[in-house]
């Protein structure tokens, strides 16, 4: 395993479950980060789909014992911002060579998407092995996905696109899976601290 797959290895493994975030309202940022990590999902995945992502990911740096990454990392631009801000690790729906580069270079724990056996072997070309599924559910599920592995057994996954309570057990169950990515735990809107840290408990809680 290369290094930098080494280290987003240990983010990977610090719970079942990456919760990936929307967050809308940096007043939402706090309660959020607080109630997942109390509720045992240390890891954060801060999307960059909103105007106020990079401040959230400062914001969220704060809580004791949360490791803030950035999602939906398309470019080098985007992840010089996440690193900026103080991103630790970085999290895209796809790889490009520009983007694997800009990671290598910044030497960043980095886990690039991939949706089928071609989008494997590019990653593995560029020394990444820890690797995100996505779209999970779209791209064929866990069927799929046990099937790209057959003959890629060295890279493992974070699946994400889809993932629910319902379903994740039956992608945590199988060998090429070490933790999924989901947004259920943070449904939009005012976030409800109580509900989002149960709900974090019962996603740290699940079998792997
Ligand atoms: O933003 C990114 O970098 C992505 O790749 C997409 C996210 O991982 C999915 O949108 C999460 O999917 P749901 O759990 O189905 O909501």
């Amino acid at each position: 395993m290369s290094n930098l797959s080494a280290s987003v290895e240990k983010v990977m493994r610090l719970a079942p479950v990456i919760p990936v975030l929307v967050i809308e309202d940096i007043e939402h940022a706090l309660p959020v980060a607080e109630a997942l990590v109390a509720g045992g999902l240390p890891a954060l995945e801060v999307t960059l789909r909103t105007d106020c992502a990079i401040e959230a990911i400062k914001v969220m740096k704060q809580v004791p014992g949360a490791v803030v990454g950035a999602g939906t990392v398309l470019n080098p631009d985007d992840l010089d911002r996440a690193l900026d801000a103080g991103a630790e690790f970085i999290v895209s729906p796809g790889l490009t060579p520009r983007l694997g580069e800009a990671a290598i270079k910044r030497e960043v724990p980095f886990l690039p998407g991939t949706a089928n056996a071609s989008d494997v072997m590019l990653a593995l070309d560029m020394g990444f092995d820890r690797l995100k599924f996505f779209p999970a559910m779209a791209a064929g599920g866990p069927p799929a996905l046990k099937a790209i592995s057959a003959p890629l057994a060295q890279a493992k996954f974070c699946p994400t696109g889809g993932v629910t309570p319902a379903n994740a057990p039956e992608w945590l169950a199988l060998d090429a899976v070490i933790c999924v990515g989901g947004s259920w735990m943070v449904p939009k809107g005012k976030p409800d601290p109580k509900k989002i840290e149960a709900d974090a408990r019962t996603a740290a809680g699940l079998a792997r």
